[in-house]
């Protein structure tokens, strides 16, 4: 396989050479990242390793020729949604290779094609114009609100009796609309209130978290962990006040801790040197606010952005402390396929670096019923959770998304 990379002038808005229809992916923050046109392969899988395996012989067959050879993001890429727990999920994991990759970082821009021999770099046609979805209504989850928070209780229960430090349950709510779902407005939407997320799409899971798994760049990688939230109705609410609140929260400083020591371990293996900051700091979205903690470290040896994905996946932050146990118990009473919710979204280039973000604040549409959206939400729960407050909690999480669809004023 030939893949040839050129720079070009500015496109514009990535986002709008997305086709309605067709494969097609997309990973933007803040107007850089890239979008991906049509596919030239494709891997499913239940597991990241195998994945691992397949693009590393996939990138061994490419014929690369690039004008930017070094600038990070550009050349061949792959782009996947993992499930959060293969063995416990009946949806595949993904891995696929776009035929056409544009992308912009840091004042460059560059358009990448692969194909079986040299092409013509050209640009290819804006998309369709974008459809507003229609006739909106939500129409529940799997667990009614009451099941979920005396589920919430038994794992406080547990925690309490030293079973288990931390667990993070989830649950989801279905919208549908009355025609198939037009997701690069999802996108659009997302991308202009939550301009500080990563957005993504990947085979009909869509969203915009704040949470990046691993980064790799080089020989340096990157995690940004997020855990402990904070948040208000009050459109008024003081956001100094939230934020200190927050950073003062027993409850919400010891789920961090967890989220964060999960991460530091599992990167320790991997890097010869790392920076694990002492105390977290506030992160402010539109709709709430978290504990963040940014571990940066220096890689030792050649392990690619979705080899330390796999190591790092599931960390605290979406499953809870320690691991095995977290899992059982999430299987036990979560009563939900997570399906690739809150697992790790993303891309790897040929060089093994990347960025795999955790699939948070989104939904999947499945080919199926293509008018409608699972979206997922959780909340991390320890010894002093309130089950109300972990409800509204996660009520606040789904905001994004269910303001995406039209379903709550932005
Ligand atoms: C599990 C989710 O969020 C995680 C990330 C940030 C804060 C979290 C929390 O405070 O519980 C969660 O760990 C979710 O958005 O569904």
């Amino acid at each position: 396989m030939r893949a040839t990379t050129v720079a070009i002038e500015d496109p514009g808005p990535l986002e709008r050479f997305l086709p309605e229809s067709g494969p097609s992916t997309a990973f933007l923050r803040r107007g850089e990242g890239f979008v991906g046109l049509g596919e030239v392969a494709r891997f499913e899988t239940d597991r990241l390793e195998a994945a691992d395996v397949w693009w590393d012989e996939i990138s061994d067959q490419i014929d690369h020729d690039s004008e930017m050879l070094g600038e990070f993001g550009t050349g061949p890429i792959a782009v996947g949604t993992f499930t959060f727990d293969p063995d416990r999920s009946e949806e595949r994991s993904v891995l696929t290779v776009p035929e056409v990759v544009i992308g912009r970082r840091g004042g460059l821009a560059w358009i990448t094609k692969l194909g079986p021999a040299r092409v013509d770099a050209a640009l290819p046609a804006v998309g369709e114009p974008v459809r507003v979805p229609k006739g909106l209504t939500t129409v529940g989850g799997s667990m009614a609100e009451d099941v979920w928070t005396a589920k919430v209780g038994k794992v406080v229960d547990l925690i309490r009796r030293g079973d288990v430090h931390k667990v993070v349950l989830a649950r989801d709510l279905i919208a549908r609309a009355e025609e198939p779902l037009d997701l690069r407005h999802l996108l659009r939407e997302l991308m202009a209130s939550y301009p500080m997320t990563w957005a993504y799409l990947v085979d009909g899971m869509i969203g915009a978290t704040p949470e990046l798994l691993v980064r790799r760049e080089g020989g340096l990688v990157t995690s940004r962990v997020l855990a402990g939230t904070v948040w208000s109705d009050d459109e008024a609410a003081d956001p100094l006040r939230l934020a200190t609140r927050l950073a003062g929260s027993r409850k919400d400083v010891s789920e961090h801790e967890f989220a964060v020591e999960s991460v530091a371990q599992a990167l320790a293996p991997y890097c010869n040197a790392m920076n694990v900051p002492e105390a977290p700091s506030v992160l402010k979205l539109p709709n709430v606010m978290h504990l963040a903690t940014d571990i940066t470290g220096v890689v030792d040896g050649d392990a690619s952005a979705l080899t330390l994905a796999a190591a790092l996946h599931p960390s605290a932050a979406v499953c809870g402390t320690p691991t095995h146990l977290a899992l059982d118990v999430i299987s036990e009473l979560e009563s939900l396929d997570r399906s690739r919710y809150a697992g790790p979204v993303g891309w790897v280039d040929t060089q093994g670096d990347g960025e795999w973000a955790i699939a948070l604040r989104g939904g999947q549409v499945r080919p199926e019923t293509p008018n409608q959206i699972q979206l997922f939400a959780g909340a991390g729960i320890v010894a002093d959770s309130s089950p109300e407050s972990e409800l509204a909690e996660t009520a606040a999480k789904f905001v994004p998304m269910l303001q995406a669809l039209g379903l709550l004023a932005g």
